[in-house]
Protein backbone atom coordinates (compact mmCIF):
# COMPACT_ATOMS: atom_id res chain seq x y z
CA UNK A 1 0.00 0.00 0.00
CA UNK A 2 0.94 3.91 -0.46
CA UNK A 3 1.85 5.84 2.18
CA UNK A 4 -1.29 8.08 3.74
CA UNK A 5 0.01 11.62 4.32
CA UNK A 6 -2.03 13.24 7.23
CA UNK A 7 -2.99 16.79 6.92
CA UNK A 8 -4.18 17.86 10.36
CA UNK A 9 -7.17 20.62 9.28
CA UNK A 10 -6.72 23.56 12.68
CA UNK A 11 -9.20 25.96 11.24
CA UNK A 12 -11.78 24.81 13.90
CA UNK A 13 -9.77 26.11 16.43
CA UNK A 14 -9.72 29.20 15.21
CA UNK A 15 -13.78 28.85 14.93
CA UNK A 16 -13.83 28.56 18.67
CA UNK A 17 -11.45 31.82 19.04
CA UNK A 18 -12.94 33.81 17.00
CA UNK A 19 -16.67 32.68 18.39
CA UNK A 20 -15.84 34.92 21.50
CA UNK A 21 -13.36 37.27 19.66
CA UNK A 22 -10.11 36.62 21.88
CA UNK A 23 -6.73 35.30 21.61
CA UNK A 24 -7.52 31.25 22.67
CA UNK A 25 -7.02 28.91 21.96
CA UNK A 26 -3.81 29.96 20.51
CA UNK A 27 -3.53 28.69 17.40
CA UNK A 28 0.40 27.75 16.91
CA UNK A 29 -0.32 25.92 20.29
CA UNK A 30 -2.67 23.60 18.17
CA UNK A 31 -0.02 24.00 15.56
CA UNK A 32 3.07 22.61 17.82
CA UNK A 33 0.48 19.58 19.24
CA UNK A 34 -0.81 18.87 15.73
CA UNK A 35 2.89 18.47 14.20
CA UNK A 36 4.45 16.64 18.22
CA UNK A 37 1.64 13.74 18.06
CA UNK A 38 1.39 12.77 14.04
CA UNK A 39 0.55 15.48 11.84
CA UNK A 40 2.59 15.03 8.21
CA UNK A 41 0.64 18.28 7.74
CA UNK A 42 -1.12 21.10 8.19
CA UNK A 43 -4.42 22.70 6.33
CA UNK A 44 -6.12 25.42 6.75
CA UNK A 45 -8.54 28.11 5.11
CA UNK A 46 -8.24 31.71 4.66
CA UNK A 47 -12.25 32.27 4.24
CA UNK A 48 -13.34 34.97 1.96
CA UNK A 49 -15.01 36.25 5.15
CA UNK A 50 -12.09 35.43 7.82
CA UNK A 51 -14.65 33.56 9.89
CA UNK A 52 -12.04 31.56 10.87
CA UNK A 53 -8.22 31.56 9.82
CA UNK A 54 -6.77 35.46 9.72
CA UNK A 55 -4.14 36.57 7.46
CA UNK A 56 -1.37 36.83 10.57
CA UNK A 57 -2.88 33.05 11.11
CA UNK A 58 -1.33 32.06 7.83
CA UNK A 59 1.27 34.15 8.14
CA UNK A 60 2.18 32.57 12.02
CA UNK A 61 1.78 29.50 10.64
CA UNK A 62 3.77 29.22 7.64
CA UNK A 63 6.87 31.02 10.07
CA UNK A 64 6.37 28.32 12.71
CA UNK A 65 5.37 24.81 11.11
CA UNK A 66 7.32 22.26 10.81
CA UNK A 67 5.53 20.09 8.28
CA UNK A 68 4.03 21.41 4.87
CA UNK A 69 1.51 23.72 5.20
CA UNK A 70 -1.83 23.24 2.62
CA UNK A 71 -3.85 26.28 2.05
CA UNK A 72 -7.26 26.22 0.92
CA UNK A 73 -8.74 29.41 -0.51
CA UNK A 74 -11.10 30.36 -3.15
CA UNK A 75 -10.59 31.60 -6.52
CA UNK A 76 -11.32 35.44 -5.61
CA UNK A 77 -8.83 37.67 -6.79
CA UNK A 78 -8.22 39.21 -3.76
CA UNK A 79 -7.79 36.39 -1.96
CA UNK A 80 -5.35 34.48 -4.70
CA UNK A 81 -3.42 37.88 -4.72
CA UNK A 82 -2.49 37.19 -0.71
CA UNK A 83 -1.88 33.67 -0.90
CA UNK A 84 0.48 34.01 -3.98
CA UNK A 85 2.60 36.44 -1.56
CA UNK A 86 2.48 34.23 1.55
CA UNK A 87 3.87 31.05 -0.48
CA UNK A 88 2.14 28.02 1.28
CA UNK A 89 3.57 24.53 0.13
CA UNK A 90 0.84 24.12 -1.91
CA UNK A 91 -2.58 25.79 -2.47
CA UNK A 92 -6.17 24.00 -2.54
CA UNK A 93 -8.83 25.82 -4.70
CA UNK A 94 -12.06 24.80 -3.24
CA UNK A 95 -15.64 26.91 -4.15
CA UNK A 96 -16.86 29.53 -0.92
CA UNK A 97 -20.33 30.10 -0.92
CA UNK A 98 -20.82 32.85 2.46
CA UNK A 99 -23.91 31.86 3.79
CA UNK A 100 -22.43 28.11 3.47
CA UNK A 101 -21.58 26.96 7.23
CA UNK A 102 -19.22 24.51 5.90
CA UNK A 103 -18.14 23.68 2.17
CA UNK A 104 -20.97 22.58 0.02
CA UNK A 105 -19.70 20.55 -3.13
CA UNK A 106 -16.77 20.37 -5.00
CA UNK A 107 -15.66 23.47 -7.21
CA UNK A 108 -17.22 23.71 -10.77
CA UNK A 109 -14.56 22.94 -13.13
CA UNK A 110 -16.42 23.36 -16.39
CA UNK A 111 -18.38 26.70 -15.26
CA UNK A 112 -15.26 27.99 -13.88
CA UNK A 113 -13.03 26.63 -16.30
CA UNK A 114 -11.40 30.36 -17.10
CA UNK A 115 -11.65 31.84 -13.40
CA UNK A 116 -9.65 28.32 -12.14
CA UNK A 117 -7.07 28.21 -15.01
CA UNK A 118 -6.18 31.85 -13.84
CA UNK A 119 -5.66 30.81 -10.60
CA UNK A 120 -3.78 28.09 -11.22
CA UNK A 121 -1.16 29.89 -13.62
CA UNK A 122 -0.74 33.09 -11.12
CA UNK A 123 -0.11 30.29 -8.07
CA UNK A 124 2.65 28.62 -10.65
CA UNK A 125 3.82 31.82 -11.35
CA UNK A 126 4.41 32.21 -7.86
CA UNK A 127 6.28 28.48 -7.32
CA UNK A 128 2.95 26.93 -5.61
CA UNK A 129 1.14 23.61 -6.49
CA UNK A 130 -1.94 23.42 -6.75
CA UNK A 131 -4.85 21.00 -5.69
CA UNK A 132 -8.71 21.05 -6.77
CA UNK A 133 -11.59 20.40 -4.12
CA UNK A 134 -13.84 18.66 -6.61
CA UNK A 135 -16.56 15.90 -6.44
CA UNK A 136 -15.57 12.56 -7.18
CA UNK A 137 -16.13 12.26 -11.04
CA UNK A 138 -14.35 11.13 -13.66
CA UNK A 139 -14.98 14.38 -15.52
CA UNK A 140 -13.93 16.48 -12.79
CA UNK A 141 -10.54 14.63 -12.74
CA UNK A 142 -10.08 15.10 -16.21
CA UNK A 143 -10.37 18.86 -16.21
CA UNK A 144 -8.54 19.46 -13.62
CA UNK A 145 -5.81 17.68 -15.31
CA UNK A 146 -6.57 19.49 -18.32
CA UNK A 147 -6.51 23.05 -16.02
CA UNK A 148 -3.09 22.56 -15.16
CA UNK A 149 -3.27 21.28 -11.26
CA UNK A 150 -0.79 18.58 -9.79
CA UNK A 151 -3.40 17.67 -7.28
CA UNK A 152 -7.04 16.90 -6.43
CA UNK A 153 -8.47 16.83 -2.96
CA UNK A 154 -11.45 14.73 -3.35
CA UNK A 155 -14.66 15.94 -1.30
CA UNK A 156 -15.84 13.08 1.21
CA UNK A 157 -18.67 15.20 2.57
CA UNK A 158 -21.83 13.32 0.48
CA UNK A 159 -19.76 9.62 1.78
CA UNK A 160 -19.50 11.65 5.06
CA UNK A 161 -23.02 12.27 5.51
CA UNK A 162 -24.53 9.20 4.13
CA UNK A 163 -22.20 7.29 7.02
CA UNK A 164 -23.82 9.38 9.69
CA UNK A 165 -27.12 8.90 8.64
CA UNK A 166 -26.79 5.55 8.75
CA UNK A 167 -24.56 4.39 11.37
CA UNK A 168 -24.93 7.42 14.16
CA UNK A 169 -27.37 9.22 16.02
CA UNK A 170 -27.47 12.41 13.30
CA UNK A 171 -30.92 11.14 11.98
CA UNK A 172 -32.22 11.80 15.67
CA UNK A 173 -30.28 15.14 16.23
CA UNK A 174 -31.47 18.78 15.33
CA UNK A 175 -28.86 18.66 12.60
CA UNK A 176 -30.40 15.49 10.61
CA UNK A 177 -29.55 15.85 6.89
CA UNK A 178 -33.34 16.40 5.43
CA UNK A 179 -32.19 15.43 1.97
CA UNK A 180 -31.24 12.04 3.14
CA UNK A 181 -34.02 11.08 5.12
CA UNK A 182 -34.47 8.09 3.34
CA UNK A 183 -35.24 4.43 4.27
CA UNK A 184 -31.97 2.60 5.72
CA UNK A 185 -31.99 0.24 2.99
CA UNK A 186 -31.80 3.09 0.41
CA UNK A 187 -28.82 4.53 2.74
CA UNK A 188 -27.13 1.57 2.19
CA UNK A 189 -27.24 1.64 -1.54
CA UNK A 190 -26.30 5.02 -1.77
CA UNK A 191 -23.33 4.84 0.92
CA UNK A 192 -21.88 2.00 -1.68
CA UNK A 193 -22.19 3.94 -4.80
CA UNK A 194 -20.43 7.02 -2.74
CA UNK A 195 -17.89 4.88 -2.09
CA UNK A 196 -17.84 3.77 -5.45
CA UNK A 197 -17.50 6.67 -7.57
CA UNK A 198 -14.52 8.29 -4.78
CA UNK A 199 -12.84 4.49 -5.56
CA UNK A 200 -13.38 5.53 -9.03
CA UNK A 201 -12.04 9.25 -8.86
CA UNK A 202 -9.33 8.17 -7.56
CA UNK A 203 -7.59 5.35 -9.72
CA UNK A 204 -8.61 7.16 -12.73
CA UNK A 205 -6.97 10.40 -10.91
CA UNK A 206 -3.88 8.52 -10.02
CA UNK A 207 -4.00 6.88 -13.40
CA UNK A 208 -3.93 10.35 -15.56
CA UNK A 209 -0.91 11.24 -13.25
CA UNK A 210 -2.45 13.38 -10.40
CA UNK A 211 -1.60 13.00 -6.87
CA UNK A 212 -5.01 12.21 -4.98
CA UNK A 213 -6.03 13.47 -1.27
CA UNK A 214 -9.44 12.93 0.06
CA UNK A 215 -11.27 15.11 2.75
CA UNK A 216 -14.50 16.74 4.37
CA UNK A 217 -16.63 14.77 7.47
CA UNK A 218 -14.08 12.21 7.72
CA UNK A 219 -13.87 11.33 11.04
CA UNK A 220 -12.64 8.03 13.42
CA UNK A 221 -15.49 5.50 12.10
CA UNK A 222 -15.68 6.26 8.67
CA UNK A 223 -11.84 6.40 7.71
CA UNK A 224 -10.87 2.88 7.60
CA UNK A 225 -13.13 2.44 4.08
CA UNK A 226 -11.12 5.81 2.39
CA UNK A 227 -8.06 4.04 3.73
CA UNK A 228 -8.68 1.11 1.60
CA UNK A 229 -8.09 3.05 -1.56
CA UNK A 230 -5.04 3.04 -2.11
CA UNK A 231 -4.72 5.27 -4.72
CA UNK A 232 -5.76 7.80 -2.52
CA UNK A 233 -2.91 9.20 -0.57
CA UNK A 234 -3.25 12.22 1.81
CA UNK A 235 -6.23 12.69 4.16
CA UNK A 236 -6.96 16.33 5.68
CA UNK A 237 -8.90 15.68 8.41
CA UNK A 238 -10.19 18.67 11.19
CA UNK A 239 -13.65 18.93 12.64
CA UNK A 240 -14.05 15.24 14.14
CA UNK A 241 -10.10 15.39 15.38
CA UNK A 242 -10.78 19.63 17.03
CA UNK A 243 -14.53 17.81 18.30
CA UNK A 244 -12.60 14.59 19.97
CA UNK A 245 -9.94 17.06 21.64
CA UNK A 246 -12.47 18.53 24.28
CA UNK A 247 -12.83 15.44 25.91
CA UNK A 248 -9.25 13.81 25.14
CA UNK A 249 -6.96 16.44 24.35
CA UNK A 250 -5.64 17.66 21.31
CA UNK A 251 -2.52 15.40 21.17
CA UNK A 252 -4.24 12.13 21.87
CA UNK A 253 -7.03 13.21 19.40
CA UNK A 254 -4.49 13.38 16.61
CA UNK A 255 -2.65 10.17 17.73
CA UNK A 256 -5.45 7.91 17.69
CA UNK A 257 -6.21 9.54 13.83
CA UNK A 258 -2.61 9.04 12.94
CA UNK A 259 -3.21 5.20 14.25
CA UNK A 260 -6.48 5.02 12.19
CA UNK A 261 -4.22 6.70 8.81
CA UNK A 262 -0.65 4.90 9.01
CA UNK A 263 0.18 2.68 6.19
C1 LIG B 1 -12.64 22.65 1.94
C2 LIG B 1 -12.91 22.05 3.22
O1 LIG B 1 -13.48 20.99 3.29
C3 LIG B 1 -12.46 22.74 4.45
O2 LIG B 1 -12.19 24.02 4.24
C4 LIG B 1 -12.94 22.37 5.78
O3 LIG B 1 -14.10 21.70 5.84
C5 LIG B 1 -12.88 23.41 6.84
O4 LIG B 1 -13.36 24.63 6.46
P1 LIG B 1 -14.80 25.21 6.82
O5 LIG B 1 -15.13 24.76 8.20
O6 LIG B 1 -14.58 26.67 6.70
O7 LIG B 1 -15.74 24.69 5.80
N1 LIG C 1 -10.41 19.75 3.00
C1 LIG C 1 -11.02 19.08 4.07
C2 LIG C 1 -10.48 19.53 5.35
O1 LIG C 1 -9.52 20.27 5.40
C3 LIG C 1 -11.05 19.07 6.63
O2 LIG C 1 -12.42 18.95 6.59
P1 LIG C 1 -13.21 18.60 7.95
O3 LIG C 1 -12.58 17.33 8.51
O4 LIG C 1 -12.99 19.73 8.87
O5 LIG C 1 -14.62 18.38 7.52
Amino acid sequence: MNKMTLGINIDHVAVLREARRVNDPDILQALYTACENGADQITIHLREDRRHIQDSDVKNILMHSKVPVNLECSINKEILDIVSTMRPHRATLVPEKREEVTTEGGLDVVRFEDEIKYAIEQLHDSLIPVSLFVDPTIEAMDRSKELGAEMVELHTGLYSNLFAMLHSNLPYSNHAVTELDLPRNELEVRLEKSLNEIKTAALHAKKIGLEVAAGHGLNYHNVSEIMNIDAITELNIGQSIIARSVFTGLGDAVKEMKKLTSR
